[in-house]
């Protein structure tokens, strides 16, 4: 019965041969992918806002695959600077909106500025990019008879809330309401849509956040393996080339996919069966970890007197 239910039908999507175009490719997570996917022989276009960090990065993929990629000067808040660059580096087979901000720190103590910073950048700079790639994406999906992707790029911290992530979160959990209103929109034009959970991953933006990262965000973090950025650039290619909606990255991930799959497209008959199966199981499960991490809050306030 699930074979028959699930929706919208499962896809191959191959990346040898086709453009595939990547922000915050300069650096961490996206690095790695503009790296696999360049391995994987695909065009890769890379794109950020810092000149000479992108060379850098040119530089380190040509060194590791003997490959060359297209890069591309622009910063996502600017509609029309994105636009251009999508002109410049031509038709897109998958989008990558991987560029990403994370400043952790209590909502009573965060400055509205970098509230609005994090917002700007995470969600409408993906607003930006979706919408000035996606006429030239349906044209080439017509032409080519093959099917293309929109993949963005949230975070476990998207899926399930957690201290000192309040704008983060606010801003990776609005993802998820673009992309699945998103992939109602593009069905009929063989564009599939996916979200990447990835965990704590070891990238030059985690070394910076570690910085200011409240005690209490990285204890309920830590619920979460580590991973390195080339693990989850494989997770994610794999996940965007059979065409999977939500694409977990660890063994947390799979468990808080499932916990918290709710009303999300799926077309794999048989993650639909785990989902099915699981779901109560998981909900228990999801019960034991806020249990936890209340009691750390819990203590921890007790042990540093700092009630409010
Ligand atoms: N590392 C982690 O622990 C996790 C990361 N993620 C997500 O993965 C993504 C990548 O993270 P990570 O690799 O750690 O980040 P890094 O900080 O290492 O790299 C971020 C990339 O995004 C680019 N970028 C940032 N702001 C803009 C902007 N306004 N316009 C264009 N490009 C921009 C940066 O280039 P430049 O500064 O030159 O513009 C850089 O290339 C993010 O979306 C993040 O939220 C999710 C879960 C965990
Ligand atoms: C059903 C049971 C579920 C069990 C597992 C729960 C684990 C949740 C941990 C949340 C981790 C959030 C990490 C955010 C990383 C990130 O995005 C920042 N580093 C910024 O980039």
């Amino acid at each position: 019965a699930l074979a028959f239910l699930t929706r919208p039908r499962a896809a191959r999507i191959p990346l040898k041969g086709r453009h595939v175009f990547i922000t915050g490719g300069s650096s961490g997570i996206g690095l790695a992918l503009a790296t696999a996917a360049a391995r994987e022989g695909a065009r890769v276009s890379i794109l950020a806002r810092n000149a000479a960090r992108l060379e850098d990065a040119r530089a380190a993929i040509r060194l590791a695959t003997g490959l060359d990629v297209g890069v591309h000067q622009a910063d996502v808040r600017d509609a029309a600077a994105v636009a251009r660059a999508l002109d410049d580096a031509g038709p897109v087979d998958v989008l990558v909106c991987n560029h990403g901000v994370f400043v952790p720190q209590e909502l009573e103590k965060q400055d509205m500025e970098e509230v609005k910073w994090m917002v700007d950048i995470n969600l409408m700079g993906t607003f930006h990019l979706i919408k000035a790639a996606l006429p030239a994406m349906k044209a080439r999906t017509r032409e080519t008879s093959l099917p293309a992707s929109i993949a963005i790029m949230s975070s476990q911290a998207g899926q399930v809330g957690v201290y000192g992530y309040t704008a983060y979160s606010a801003s990776k959990f609005a993802l998820t309401g673009l992309a699945e209103s998103l992939q109602h929109e593009v069905i009929s034009d063989d564009i599939h849509v996916s979200l990447i959970f990835p965990p704590d991953t070891e990238t030059p933006g985690l070394v910076e956040e570690k910085k200011k990262r409240p005690e209490l965000t990285t204890i309920i973090a830590d619920s979460s393996g580590g991973m390195k950025a080339d693990d989850v650039a494989k997770k994610a290619l794999n996940g965007i080339k059979s065409g999977r909606f939500i694409i977990p990255c660890n063994f947390e991930g799979a468990m808080l996919a499932i916990a918290t799959s709710g009303l999300t497209p799926q077309s794999s008959p048989l993650i639909a069966f785990v989902e099915v199966i699981g779901a109560g199981l998981m909900r228990f499960v999801a019960l034991c970890f806020q249990w936890n991490w209340f009691s750390t809050i819990e203590n921890w306030y007790a042990k540093n007197k700092k009630h409010g």
